[in-house]
C-alpha cells in the first residue's frame, strides 16, 4: 500500500503511460481512496466499498498498462483476465471464483518475494553452511570447515563443482477431483501428501558453488519463512488491495433481438456481479473476502455500449473513464519520453552488444509517421503498432550486431523509410509485416 497523495500517483504513472489524463486521475484517485479507508475505525472502514472503474477505449491506447503500473506502484496483487473467456465452450459457471483464487497465489508470490528479502541474511549463512557442507563432507573437522569457510567467503572456490540435494520441484502441482469443475477446495496436492508422509523427495544437483547460493538461499529462505503467516498477509493484501484488470467486457454485453450465444453472456455478467458486489470465495488457502477488491472493467464499446450491460452491473462501475486513441505526437512521446521506452530498450540492447545505437529526430518522426499510417490504413491497433515497426527497422542491426563490436550505428529518417516505406504504403502486404 502507497501513501503517495493522487497527484504524485499521476505523476509516477507519467513517467511510462503518456497523455490518458482522465483514466490516471481515477484510478490515482480510486487508489488514495484505499488507503483513506484503511485509516478509518473499523466498523466504518467495513462500510466503504471500492468505487470500481470502467475504461472505454480503443485497443492499444494504455488501459492494461495504466492499471498495471498503478498494481506495481501500490505493491498490490493484480490479476488481467478477458471477460470473453468465460463465454468459452465448456465454461460452468463458478468458473469466475477461479479469478480470486489466481489472485491469492499473485498475492502469495508478492507476499513471499518480501519475506524472503527480510530473511535474506540468515538465509544466505544457512546456505553456506550446505555449501561447506558439500565441499568438506559432514564428517570434517571445525577447522577443515572454517578454513573452507574462509576460502569460499574470499571467491577463490566459486568455480568449484559441487553436489548439493535439493527439494524436488512440481511436488505441488495440485491435480482436481473430476466433476469439480474449478474447486480447488478439493484440491489435493501431491507433494504434500507425499512430503507428509516421506519428509519430502529431494534431488541431488551438480554445480558451481557460485550458481549454487541462488538456488540454495531460496531454499532456506522459504524454511525460514513462517507459511502460514505468509498465506495470512497474501489474503488480507487480495481483499485488501488487490486489483482485478477484467479486459474484453463489451464483448459479454447482451443485445435485444438476439438469442443464442447472447444468453451465456448474460450468465457471465451474472456470475462475475457477486464477485464485484463482494461475496466469500472458498480457496484452498482459506475463505477470501471479495468486498473491497478493486475492479477495472475495460472495453472498446465499438458495437455495445456501457447502457448494455446488466443494470446491476453498471451500477458497480460507477466510475467511467474514456481513453483516446492516440496520435501521431503521442507515439513520438511514447517513443521518446517514458523511462523505459522502446527507444531506450533498443539502443541499450544494442549496447550489450558493444554498439552504440543513434537515432535521429528524424527517424523517430519517420517511425511514428509510418506506425500511425498503418494503424490508419490497415488496422487500428495503438501503441503495439510501434513495437512491430521498430522491429522491422532493426531487424537487419539486430541480426548482424554480434559482429559489429564497436560500431556506431546511426539510424535517421531516411534509413527508417528506406525499410519500411515501400511497406507501408502497400496495405497488403504491412497486413503481414507490420
Ligand atoms: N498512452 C501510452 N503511453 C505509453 N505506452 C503505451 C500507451 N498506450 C499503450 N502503450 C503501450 O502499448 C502496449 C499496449 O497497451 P495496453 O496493454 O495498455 O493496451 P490496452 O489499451 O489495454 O488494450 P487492450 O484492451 O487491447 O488490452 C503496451 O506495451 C503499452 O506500454
Amino acid at each position: 500500500m502507497t501513501d503517495f497523495s493522487p497527484r504524485e500517483i499521476v505523476s509516477e504513472l507519467d513517467r511510462h503511460i503518456v497523455g490518458q489524463k482522465e483514466a490516471k486521475r481515477a484510478v490515482a484517485i480510486a487508489l488514495r481512496n484505499r488507503w483513506r479507508r484503511l485509516q478509518l475505525p473499523e466498523d466504518l472502514r467495513e462500510e466503504v466499498l471500492p468505487k470500481n472503474i470502467l475504461m472505454i477505449g480503443p485497443t492499444g491506447v494504455g488501459k492494461t498498462e495504466i492499471s498495471r503500473r498503478l498494481a506495481r506502484l501500490a505493491n498490490a496483487p493484480f490479476l488481467k483476465i478477458e471477460a470473453t473467456k468465460f463465454t468459452e465452450v465448456g465454461y460452468v459457471g463458478r468458473d469466475v471464483e477461479q479469478i480470486v483464487r489466481d489472485l491469492v497465489e499473485v498475492a502469495i508470490g508478492l507476499v513471499r518475494e518480501v519475506k524472503r528479502k527480510d530473511v535474506q541474511a540468515k538465509a544466505h549463512l544457512a546456505a553456506e553452511e550446505r555449501v561447506v557442507t558439500a565441499l568438506v563432507g559432514s564428517t570434517a573437522s571445525p577447522n577443515t570447515r572454517e578454513s573452507f569457510r574462509k576460502k569460499l567467503r574470499d571467491g577463490e572456490l566459486d568455480d568449484k563443482e559441487i553436489e548439493i540435494e535439493l527439494q524436488a520441484s512440481g511436488g505441488n502441482m495440485p491435480f482436481e477431483i473430476p466433476g469439480m469443475p474449478g474447486g480447488q477446495i478439493g484440491v489435493v496436492s501431491i507433494g504434500d501428501m507425499l512430503g507428509k508422509a516421506f519428509g519430502g523427495r529431494t534431488t541431488t544437483k551438480r554445480t558451481t558453488v557460485k550458481d549454487s547460493y541462488p538456488l540454495l538461499i531460496t531454499e532456506e529462505s522459504d524454511k525460514l519463512v513462517d507459511q502460514e503467516s505468509l498465506v495470512r498477509e497474501a489474503i488480507d493484501a487480495v481483499e485488501n488491495n488487490g486489483i482485478v484488470f477484467l479486459d474484453e467486457i463489451d464483448k459479454i454485453c447482451a443485445r435485444e433481438g438476439r438469442g443464442g450465444g447472447d444468453v451465456s453472456r448474460e450468465g457471465v455478467q451474472r456470475d462475475l456481479l457477486p464477485l464485484i458486489e463482494g461475496t466469500t470465495v472458498a480457496t484452498k488457502h482459506g475463505p477470501v473476502k471479495t468486498d473491497h477488491i478493486l475492479f477495472i472493467a475495460s472495453g472498446a464499446f465499438h458495437v455495445a455500449k456501457p447502457s448494455d450491460l446488466l443494470p446491476e452491473l453498471q451500477g458497480r462501475l460507477p466510475i467511467r473513464v474514456e481513453l483516446g486513441a492516440l496520435t501521431r505526437e503521442d507515439f513520438r512521446r511514447i517513443l521518446t519520453d517514458t523511462e523505459a521506452s522502446l527507444i531506450r530498450q533498443s539502443v541499450a540492447l544494442m549496447g550489450t552488444e558493444g554498439v552504440t545505437l543513434i537515432f535521429t529526430d528524424d527517424a523517430i518522426d519517420a517511425i511514428a509517421d509510418i506506425a500511425a499510417e498503418v494503424n490508419s490504413t490497415v488496422e487500428n491497433i495503438g501503441a503495439r503498432r510501434l513495437a512491430t515497426v521498430l522491429e522491422r527497422v532493426l531487424d537487419e542491426i539486430s541480426f548482424s550486431a554480434s559482429d559489429r563490436d564497436g560500431e556506431t550505428i546511426t539510424i535517421d529518417g531516411d534509413h527508417v523509410r528506406g525499410h519500411l516505406g515501400d511497406l507501408a504504403r502497400n496495405a497488403d502486404l504491412s497486413r503481414f509485416v507490420l
